[in-house]
Order: C-alpha cells, then sequence, then structure tokens
C-alpha cells in the first residue's frame, strides 16, 4: 500500500514545497492512520522504519522477534510492536495539527524560532504543528538549510515542513502568522524611506493572509517598523479581524523587567504586570506606575523617581540599539524568546491579576489613546487565542504625557503609509525622535 511518496531532500519543484522525506512519509501516515506508526518513533526505532522503506512505497516496520518466547506472550505480527501501539495512545490525545506561518524564516530570529515552535514548548507538548517557512530567491537555500536542521531535530511534534518563495502558497490556511522578514535598516537610511520599503512588504503580505489564511489567523509582526507594519497589513486584510493583529512589543516588556529586577535586586520573576506603551521605538513607554516587584508597587520597592523616569526609561528604550553595538546586529535569540512569550500569553489563560504588553489594534480602548493605530498596550487572554484590553491601570502626568508622545509618533507613521492602507497620499512629517531602538 503506497501512503508516501518519497521526496529527496534537496529536490525541489514548486516554489512551496512539503520538505524533504521525512515530513512527506510523517504526514501521509497520519492521513492513513497506521496502527504502527501515528508519529516519528522514538529515535531508536526510527532508523529502523526508514530502512523498511522502498524508493515509493512506506512498508510495515520489521517486526521485532524475541529471542526468548517465555520473556513474551504470544504476539502475531505487527502487534508484537507494543511500543508503537503506545504511540498511537499517545497521538489520540493530540490536538488538531495547528499550521504556523513565518516570514524571513532564513534570517537571525528564525535561526531560533521554530525550533522553539517545533519543540512543543509554545503551543504545547499535544500540539502538532505545520510549519510554513517563506523566504525569497535570495534566501530558498538557506531555507532548505533551516528545513534540513529542523528534520535533523527529530521533533515528534513537527508533521510538517513546507518552504517556498510565494506568501499566497506560504499563508495558506494558516492560523498563526509570524512575520519577521523585513528590509533590515542600514546607515544614514531615512524613516520614511524604511517605512516605504517595509510597508510595502506588509501591505503584500496582508493581502496574502487575507486571500489564503485561515479566517481566525493570529497574526504577530515583527519586522520593523513593526507597529505601523501591522497597521498596513490588517489595513490589507479587511476580512480577518483588525483584533487578530499583534504588534511585538513583548521584547520591550522582557527588557523593561529585567532592568527592573536588577536594580530591586530580586529575580525577575518577582517582576510583574510590565505594560510597554506605545511604539517599539524609542518613544515606548515602560509603564513602572502600574508594574509590581513581589506583588508591591514598584515605586514602593523602588524609591529613585529619577531613576525610574529617566535612566530606567531610557535603558529600556535603547536597548535594541546598545546591542547592535555590542554584537553587530540586532537581538535575535532574546527576540525569539519574546515572540515565543507573545504567543503563550495568547494560548495560554492569564493568571488572575496579572497582564501582558504586545501593540494592538486601538479601536475602543479605555485609555483614551487616538483609534485606529497599533498601540502596545496591557492585555490579558482566555487562553483562547484572543485577549481583553486591561482596565484596571492608573495614570499620572508623566505618563500620559509619554504616552502622548508615543501616540503622536504613531499617528505620524500612519500618515507617512496612507498609500499603503489606502488611505490617500501619504505625508511624511516624523517628528525627528522616532528613530527605531537600535537605528544609528
Ligand atoms: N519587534 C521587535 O521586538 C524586533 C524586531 N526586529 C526586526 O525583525 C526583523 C528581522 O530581524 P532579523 O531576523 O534579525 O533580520 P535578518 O536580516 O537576519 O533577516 C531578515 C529577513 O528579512 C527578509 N527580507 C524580506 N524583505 C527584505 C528586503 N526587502 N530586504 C532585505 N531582507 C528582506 C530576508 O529574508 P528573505 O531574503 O528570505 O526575504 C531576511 O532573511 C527586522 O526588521 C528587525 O528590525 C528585530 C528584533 C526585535
Ligand atoms: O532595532 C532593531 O532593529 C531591533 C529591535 O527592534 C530591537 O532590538 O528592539
Amino acid at each position: 500500500m503506497a501512503v508516501a511518496e518519497f521526496i529527496p531532500s534537496s529536490s525541489f519543484t514548486k516554489k512551496t514545497n512539503v520538505y524533504s522525506s521525512q515530513f512527506s512519509y510523517v504526514s501521509a501516515q497520519i492521513s492513513q492512520k497506521r496502527r504502527f506508526s501515528l508519529r516519528p518513533l522514538p529515535r531508536t526505532h526510527y532508523s529502523q522504519i526508514c530502512c523498511s522503506v522502498t524508493s515509493k512505497e512506506v512498508q510495515a516496520p520489521t517486526v521485532v522477534q524475541t529471542d526468548d518466547p517465555k520473556k513474551k506472550p504470544e504476539c502475531y505480527g505487527v502487534f508484537c510492536l507494543t511500543y508503537d501501539l503506545k504511540a498511537e495512545e499517545e497521538t489520540k490525545s493530540w490536538k488538531k495539527m495547528t499550521t504556523v506561518s513565518v516570514s524571513g524564516a532564513a534570517g537571525m530570529i528564525a535561526n531560533h524560532l521554530p525550533f522553539k515552535l517545533a519543540s512543543g514548548e509554545v503551543f504545547g507538548p499535544d500540539q502538532p504543528i505545520a510549519l510554513r517557512l517563506l523566504g525569497s530567491e535570495r534566501s530558498i537555500l538557506a531555507l532548505e538549510g533551516v528545513a534540513m536542521e529542523l528534520e535533523d531535530s527529530l521533533y515528534p511534534l513537527l508533521r510538517e515542513v513546507n518552504i517556498g518563495t510565494d506568501p499566497y502558497e506560504v499563508f495558506q490556511d494558516a492560523e498563526w502568522a509570524l512575520l519577521i522578514g523585513a528590509k533590515p535598516r542600514g546607515p544614514g537610511m531615512e524613516r520614511a524611506g524604511l517605512l516605504d520599503i517595509n510597508g510595502q512588504i506588509f501591505a503584500e503580505q496582508g493581502k496574502a493572509l487575507n486571500d489564503v489564511a485561515s479566517r481566525n489567523v493570529k497574526v504577530i509582526v515583527v519586522g520593523n517598523p513593526c507597529n505601523t507594519n501591522a497597521l498596513i497589513c490588517l489595513k490589507n486584510a479587511p476580512n480577518i479581524p483588525a483584533k487578530n493583529f499583534h504588534a511585538l512589543t513583548r521584547l520591550d516588556e522582557n527588557r523593561a523587567k529585567c532592568q527592573l529586577a536588577l536594580k530591586a535586586g530580586v529575580f525577575y520573576d518577582k517582576v510583574s504586570n510590565v505594560t510597554i506603551w506605545g511604539n517599539h521605538s524609542t518613544t515606548q513607554v515602560p509603564d513602572f506606575l502600574n508594574a509590581k516587584i513581589n506583588g508591591l508597587p514598584v515605586k514602593e520597592v523602588i524609591k529613585d523617581t529619577k531613576w525610574l523616569e529617566e535612566e530606567f526609561t531610557e535603558k529600556v528604550q535603547k536597548r535594541g540599539g546598545v546591542l547592535i553595538q555590542k554584537w553587530g546586529r540586532s537581538s535575535a535569540a532574546s527576540t525569539a524568546v519574546s515572540i515565543v512569550d507573545a504567543i503563550r500569553s495568547l494560548v495560554t489563560p492569564t493568571p488572575e491579576g496579572y497582564w501582558f504588553s504586545t501593540g494592538v489594534y486601538t479601536n475602543g480602548n479605555p485609555y483614551g489613546i487616538a483609534e485606529d493605530i497599533v498601540f502596545s498596550m496591557p492585555c490579558r487572554s482566555k487562553g483562547d487565542g484572543d485577549y481583553e484590553l486591561v482596565k484596571e491601570v492608573i495614570f499620572d502626568d508623566y505618563l500620559r504625557s509619554r504616552i502622548k508622545k508615543s501616540e503622536d509618533e504613531l499617528l505620524a507613521e500612519k500618515r507617512c503609509v496612507a498609500h499603503l492602507t489606502g488611505e490617500g497620499i501619504a505625508v511624511c512629517d516624523l517628528p525627528g525622535d522616532t528613530m527605531l531602538p537600535g537605528e544609528m
């Protein structure tokens, strides 16, 4: 019985490909519901199954005979393979496969992210996933390399890997779209130029998502400038709820937690309720007024207000830039970790009294922030992929004035990309200090 056609590694005939034999083999077995292997077998058994494969067919694995019949009750053929039956039991409790599309999949962040997604640490140990990786003509070989490494990692939950260069193919039925690919900034580059070039990418990808992704796809925009790119993306995807689009500001939240922990002399798990308000730029506002350390307001633990308003705030705002100076490239591993955190926060119920930051579409927000932009705000989730805004936050003049600055910046960015959001002619009047973290 032919259940899978083996595609040799490195063989790509179409723009989007199921990558290599391992994955086509595994997915074909799922659809056939074969008794003997509903998921990749444990390492020790894997080669046994592989070796029984002819060029066109997957055949039943060779039955393992016991030397001493007394040791094992009578069994017949495939029923001797008790470990496989156990595997079937395990996979029975698995959820339906979820499809995750990742753009910029051959870049630095993607060096880390797909492996975390495949490991089960993001969506859970019972959530099989299909990974669809988007690259370009210039990165297709590197993307093949990513797929090979995924293959060699033997992740049981990773059931399919596709790579491709056409977002209309790679985003097909995506339930999660992690949009990382964007042109990096260069020295002397005008901000407006960056918005325009990267904006085009997100306009195109928004259209593709609109046409082919799941109607309830959750989109996390990472590529900078992520807030306005997320706005462009959602405006080009009118058939997907605007609420489903996020700009990644979780890295900023994590950075802020780290700085507060350092100052207070506590481990960072004691720091909570840190909101990043506004833009993922140097106008972002790490909120120390509502944040907590060991359940107490930060200001009761760190009494140095000058430090909080000046040093702390600036440190978080400019952390990306300082890192670029040290590393010679922008944060990649910690960004991947923060994407994991951002997804987990949406697929896990937020514990009572806590919240997390994410950049979301302003549409009836309770804080008086301008509508129709993507603004980072405090959110909670029931764990269903959706979120609600947190109402129990307080403001003072300092916080309000800082939030206003970030709001002004985002409104200016929005005017600058009006041609990409279908709102007329672009007018770029960006304030002078709208450099992205890391822009030098
Ligand atoms: N929101 C946040 O917290 C953070 C955001 N970022 C942003 O994430 C993005 C990706 O970062 P990182 O993975 O380190 O970057 P890399 O330069 O390593 O990879 C970026 C990828 O983007 C793709 N890309 C798409 N369009 C273009 C284009 N026009 N020119 C050049 N490359 C393009 C490229 O892949 P291909 O050739 O396949 O298209 C490239 O591999 C950047 O915009 C970065 O600023 C980074 C850190 C934190
Ligand atoms: O500035 C960059 O390109 C990377 C970035 O967003 C960050 O590290 O926060």
